[in-house]
């Protein structure tokens, strides 16, 4: 694992990064980063993702207490929530980019996997993506919508509000946040289009070439097949 002083700048320069992108605007969005010692580096509430200070980001330690710097994004316990189910996450990202927040609010999306299958990337960086029902923003309750997933989702999207995406570190979590954010906008431009999805085959595939985690092979079938935007068994 990289050393603090790193992991600080890393956050900054992908907080950045994403901003300048306009992926999330204003002082929406926030990161946190898993630490050696148990802790988390995360950024401050209020903070706005393309102006961080290093120094200034909220150092917790293994309990969540803050031990130095600015206090942290009012959504600690969302993250927390995600890091305990998932205990290889290293990094967290939350955005409220605009088409996955678009996604979020269409009335025939699939809690279990708001994006099909539609392209090898989104499969190998993602996987899957459930929805979560609204809650208000820092609204502790969402913790348990969180725990109900079992740690079998590293990616959920927070109806009305956006995408949180966990990664084995926070290059991972960020690439991982982009290509669901890219995956949401091809499904809006397909939208009433009927597209020709990735077959369950082709998913397998990909699941067993890369060594994605076996269960994302299974559950991104577990859907309506009526609905041709959410099937890709067409043809098998
Ligand atoms: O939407 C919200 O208010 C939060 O989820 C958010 O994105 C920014 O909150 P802070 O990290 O507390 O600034
Ligand atoms: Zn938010």
């Amino acid at each position: 694992m990289s050393n603090e002083s790193d992991l600080r700048e890393s956050i900054c320069l992908f907080g950045r990064s994403l901003f300048d992108r306009g992926l999330t605007a204003g002082s929406s969005g926030n990161i946190s980063v898993r630490l050696s010692d148990g802790g988390w580096l995360t950024t401050p509430t209020n903070s706005s993702l393309g102006f961080l200070d290093p120094a200034r980001l909220s150092r917790l330690d293994a309990d969540g207490r803050l031990v130095s710097g600015d206090a942290p994004t009012k959504e600690l316990p969302l993250h927390s929530a995600l890091y305990a189910t998932r205990k290889d996450a290293g990094a967290i990202v939350h955005l409220h980019s605009t088409h996955s927040v678009a996604v979020s609010m269409l009335p025939d999306v699939n809690p279990a996997e708001v994006l099909p299958p539609m392209t090898a990337y989104y499969v190998m960086r993602v996987g899957r993506t459930a929805l979560v029902p609204y809650y208000r923003p820092g609204d502790p309750a969402v913790v348990d919508a969180i725990r109900g997933l079992a740690g079998k989702y590293s990616a959920v999207l927070l109806a009305n509000h956006g995408p949180v995406v966990a990664g084995k570190d926070l290059e991972a979590a960020v690439y991982a946040t982009e290509e669901l954010e890219e995956t949401a906008k091809l499904r809006l431009l397909l939208h009433g289009l009927n597209p020709r999805l990735l077959t369950r085959a082709q998913v397998r595939d990909l699941v067993t070439h890369f060594k994605l985690d076996e269960a994302i092979g299974e559950d991104m079938h577990d859907h309506d097949c009526s609905n041709p935007h959410n099937c890709s068994h067409k043809g098998e």
